[in-house]
């Protein structure tokens, strides 16, 4: 009875991990000013987003998260049936989430990411923010056999047209735009005492440098590419959103995505991703007792 009782999933885990999940995707959201992205001031480069959108849109995603929380710890282990079964629960969640967003993508990029990393951790969760992340490559590099074919989506036209990884490529190779970049940077601005907020728009911003972001390059080509990447390296090297020169840099930035209609709708699901492993560390760390 005791051997059936363990192997029971927990259903606070899961419970805890998709709290985790949703409140990543608010912050994300909320930061403020992020470039030509939905936040606080308004809806950047999107005119079918707002912050109410994204912030219903997250919230209807927590039973998505929950239930691939629970099939990682049913199943125990990063194999196909567990592929196949986070694979509808993300389509699932994609299809609630359309339900309330009334058809508009709100969070495709990000139940794709952040359902990974949360499979991830109910599978390992005593594993480290690298270690979650290879867990989540294993899973995203098995095929899901159930997956129906699929209309060409922009991220799969940008890729053939201009021959880079994207999202499921991202995935597959644990998520170095988090694990180099995005969390590296959090904890470098947060110990230079940039405060909290922003030391998350740093971490977007090197993000940002380094991601072949097909959202950006759908819709402003590879010289939309060229000016987030390069804009964002350098409000880093000005000093970061928090010193003066930086956050001209930005507003300089922001102005110019604006003027090329490009959002880097891609490094914002990463730094979603980033704010959830980080949250999770510090819960883990602080053993509060809910994980
Ligand atoms: C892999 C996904 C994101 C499809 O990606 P694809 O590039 O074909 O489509 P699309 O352009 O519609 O969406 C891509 C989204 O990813 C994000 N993104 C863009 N560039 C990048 C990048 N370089 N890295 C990470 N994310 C990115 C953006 O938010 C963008 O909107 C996903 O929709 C999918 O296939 N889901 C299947 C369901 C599944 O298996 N789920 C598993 C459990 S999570
Ligand atoms: N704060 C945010 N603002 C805008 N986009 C975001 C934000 N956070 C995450 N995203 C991501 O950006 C994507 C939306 O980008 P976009 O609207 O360019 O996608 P699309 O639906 O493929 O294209 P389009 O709207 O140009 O037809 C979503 O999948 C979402 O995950």
């Amino acid at each position: 009875m005791r051997a059936f009782l363990e192997q029971q999933p927990r259903p606070e885990l899961a419970d805890a991990l998709a709290d985790l999940a949703v409140a990543a995707l608010i912050d994300e959201a909320e930061l403020s000013p992020k470039p030509a992205l939905v936040d606080r001031r308004g809806n950047g480069a999107h005119s079918d987003l707002s912050l109410e959108l994204m912030r219903v849109s997250a919230w209807s995603l927590w039973p998505a998260f929950r239930a691939m929380a629970v099939a990682g710890e049913t199943h125990g282990k990063a194999d196909q049936p567990l592929r196949e079964a986070i694979g509808q629960a993300g389509r699932d969640g994609e299809a609630g989430m359309m339900a309330v967003t009334a058809g508009v993508n709100t969070h495709r990029g990000a139940i794709w990411a952040l359902g990974l990393l949360t499979t991830a951790a109910a599978l390992a969760p005593e594993a480290n923010s690298a270690e979650l992340a290879g867990v989540a490559a294993g899973l995203a590099r098995l095929p899901d056999r159930l997956a129906p074919a699929q209309p060409t989506s922009h991220g799969e036209g940008v890729r053939q047209r201009y021959g880079v990884g994207g999202a499921r490529a991202e995935a597959e190779s644990g998520f170095p735009a988090v694990i180099e970049r995005g969390l590296p940077q959090l904890r470098t601005s947060r110990n230079a005492g940039a405060g909290e907020t922003h030391a998350r728009l740093d971490a977007l911003l090197a993000i940002m440098a380094g991601l072949d972001d097909t959202c950006v390059l759908h819709r402003a080509g590879p010289d939309g590419l060229a000016c987030m990447q390069q804009g964002s390296a350098a409000v880093l090297s000005a000093g970061g959103s928090a010193s003066l020169a930086g956050r001209r840099a930005l507003k300089a930035l922001e102005h110019d995505l604006l003027a090329l209609n490009a959002s880097p709708g891609g490094a914002a699901d990463l730094l979603a991703a980033t704010l959830f492993l980080d949250r999770l560390d510090h819960v883990r760390q602080a053993q509060i007792g809910s994980l």
